[in-house]
């Protein structure tokens, strides 16, 4: 794992641009993978006026979704289609055709699920895997107790996820406590993955996910087996780390060696 302390949410989303920006600007037809939740909103914002700047292209890029709810069509206002589509879809250059969130309408969702994977497959596999993390260490839509090898399928939501996630919904309107999410393994599957969190409130789910040991109590720890993984955090989400300045103390000495590499 590299671990990115930054100062703050500001930071955190513009580390998160360049590093999509780099991705794309390599490699105008990458595979994304793409996140939701509040995390993301500010990262968006930024490639939004990446975008309209001329500085990045998404044109020939094809993006995939974690997860979505499931019972929820994508004009859903609530929905994870319906967030992609006005928090970034709407402003860019992207091809619709090819952005692809989980069906919550699907009739036959454990097919659906299946179709998926298979799609993403077809496309030759994710390049770049953005993540937020939910409170409980969840990862995507992966609750604890998740299976660490799971691939797309149909999830229940805990209660804590249902709570977190109702600040969203209307206090009368209905809230889904299933979704479709890539499993574990999807994730781990695909070649980078970068993780945002931002707040206090995340403190405790970054230090098991960083810390602590490999469990699907904490379903994020699996990214302590991905090989290409960076954890983009501010301080505030860094606060319940044990070993916070041997992480700045790595990452200092790694700026070094890539300054170096680049000077060769
Ligand atoms: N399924 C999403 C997750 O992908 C996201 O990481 C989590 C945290 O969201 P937020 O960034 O709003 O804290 O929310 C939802 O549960």
């Amino acid at each position: 794992m590299q671990i990115v302390i930054l100062n703050d949410a500001i930071e955190v989303a513009a580390y998160g641009a360049d590093i999509f920006t780099a991705q794309l600007n390599r490699n105008a037809r990458s595979i994304l993978g793409l996140a939701t939740g509040s995390t993301p909103v500010a990262l968006y914002q930024a490639l939004i006026e990446r975008n309209q700047a001329g500085d990045v292209s998404f044109k020939e890029a094809t993006s995939f979704n974690l997860d979505e709810y499931l019972g929820l069509d994508g004009s859903h206002p609530q929905s994870y289609r319906h967030f992609m589509n006005s928090q970034l879809f709407d402003h860019i250059d992207i091809n619709k055709a090819h952005t692809y969130v989980p069906p919550g309408d699907a009739k036959n969702p454990v097919a659906a699920c299946h179709e998926y994977e298979e799609k993403i497959a077809e496309k030759g596999g994710i390049d770049i895997q953005l993540l937020g993390i939910g409170r409980n260490g969840h990862i995507g839509f992966n609750e604890p107790s998740s299976g660490l090898t799971s691939r797309t399928r149909v999830k229940t939501l805990t209660k804590a996820t249902i709570d977190d996630n109702a600040r969203f919904f209307k206090p009368d309107e209905y809230q889904p406590h299933l979704s479709i999410t890539m499993g574990i393994g999807t994730i781990l599957d695909a070649k980078k993955v970068v993780l945002l969190a931002t707040g206090e409130n995340k403190a405790e789910a970054i230090q098991a996910m960083i810390e602590g040991p490999l469990t699907a109590a904490c379903p994020a720890s699996a990214l302590q087996m991905h090989r290409d993984a960076v954890i983009v955090i501010d301080k505030a989400a860094a606060s319940k780390l044990k070993d916070i300045e041997f992480y700045q103390h790595i990452e200092a000495e790694n700026q070094k060696l890539q300054a170096y590499l680049a000077s060769l």
